[in-house]
């Protein structure tokens, strides 16, 4: 039975994310607009050190690629990242086996799928980052919008499972599909001012299906805290998804705004180990964490250094930044997955008296998360608590 209130009781089913066929990106507005902060401005990655004022890493995405939401560049992902991938997957599927936690599996993609809505096209790509389009909200299976447009039917690879859970007893609800038109996405995050980010860069065509902003967000913009939930806002797209998530759960849960935490998913920011004890990226997000939190105990990880990563290519198209690793995925409330290619930050939990278990995981950065992003923790021994009081 669906049973997920927090990141850090007991585990006992999780879901583990496919990465079979994640063969391309599609480089159109919705994966812009979603990967700015990451790979399209200098945030994180030398490449745009050196190159602060020269746009784009994808050199081959020409003007009139951007011109129509109809035509964009395709990103091809290199085979040899892929099926590492898999194998770093796998280990971690047979870890979690080992620590006998009950693991699901998506349907995962046997080719590679193009596919058009009403309003535009794209071309799927597997369920790996699961965290990101669905909570476990309790006994509630919620799934959110997506915000890029590949990942539209993603969670169909998923159903096979929500199903099971269905019959099994759990509420299952799905939050207001968006169109998804140029004009449903507020792009003021990446003007960093109250207008639209600058058109040439990210032109947003009109459509005749255009309503305006619409609700867009990713569950992996929330943290559990039994009744408690942080929720990261960013965009008007996220502040309509918190206030439909403020009456959808009115009375059983209370939802904490973070305003800007991040672009959007704040789980290599902000994870609760255990009631009492947080992992928290740096001391620079301290002062806007709500006061209940601010009593906790807070663990620093030490800063990742490049060396960690593999060496990537002019041409890779890198998603996420150097703090992924803190995606770390608890069993219970002393045993917490972490990537062995981190030790420092292993001997940092070990300090603070967790048991790390090493998991191998290369290419994070490439396929935009870590054991957090890559699971849906389905089935956990914690309830329906206040930690915040
Ligand atoms: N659920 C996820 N997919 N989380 C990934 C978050 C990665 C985050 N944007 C970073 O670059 O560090």
């Amino acid at each position: 039975m669906v049973n997920s209130f927090d990141e850090w009781s007991r585990l006992k089913e999780v879901v583990v994310g496919s990465p079979i066929h994640y063969d391309t990106q599609d480089l159109e507005l919705s994966f812009k607009v979603f990967f700015h902060d990451v790979a399209y401005s200098s945030f994180c990655y030398p490449y745009y050190q050196s190159n602060e004022n020269g746009g784009s890493k994808d050199k081959s995405v020409s003007q009139e690629n951007y011109q129509s939401s109809q035509t964009f560049a395709t990103h091809t992902l290199k085979k040899q990242y892929l099926e590492e991938l898999n194998e770093d997957v796998e280990e971690l599927v047979s870890t979690l086996q080992q620590l006998d936690v009950k693991v699901h599996r998506p349907i995962p993609l046997t080719r590679s799928i193009r596919f058009e809505t009403p309003y535009w096209k794209a071309d799927c790509i597997p369920a790996l980052n699961i965290r990101d389009q669905a909570i476990i909200m309790g006994n509630e299976i919620l799934e959110t919008p997506p915000q890029v447009r590949a990942r539209y039917f993603e969670n169909d690879l998923l159903k096979p499972i929500f199903y099971k859970y269905f019959e099994q007893g759990a509420k299952w609800t799905n939050m207001p599909k968006p169109i998804m038109t140029d004009r449903s996405f507020d792009t003021s995050y990446i003007s960093g001012q109250n207008v639209p980010a600058i058109q040439e860069v990210y032109p947003q065509n009109e459509s005749e299906f255009d309503i305006g902003y619409e609700i867009m967000f990713d569950a992996a913009q929330c943290i559990r805290f039994g009744k408690d939930i942080l929720i990261n806002v960013a965009t008007k797209n996220h502040y309509l998804a918190y206030q439909w998530l403020q009456r959808h759960f009115e009375g059983k849960f209370n939802f904490h705004l973070l305003y800007q935490f991040a672009d959007n998913h704040i789980d290599s920011i902000i994870l609760p180990l255990k009631p009492g004890k947080l992992l928290l990226r740096n001391p620079q997000f301290f002062d806007r964490l709500p006061e209940p939190l601010k009593k906790w105990d807070i663990i620093y990880p030490p800063e990742p250094t490049e060396n960690i990563f593999p060496t990537y290519d002019d041409d890779d198209l890198i998603l996420t930044t150097k703090y992924i690793d803190l995606n770390v995925l608890s069993v219970d409330e002393d045993k917490i997955i972490v990537n062995s290619l981190f030790p420092e930050l292993i001997k940092t939990l070990e300090k603070h008296g967790f048991t790390a278990i090493p998991v191998q995981h290369r290419h994070r950065r490439i396929f935009g998360g870590g054991f957090h992003c890559f699971t849906l923790d389905t089935v956990r021994e914690g309830s329906l608590e206040d930690y915040f009081s």
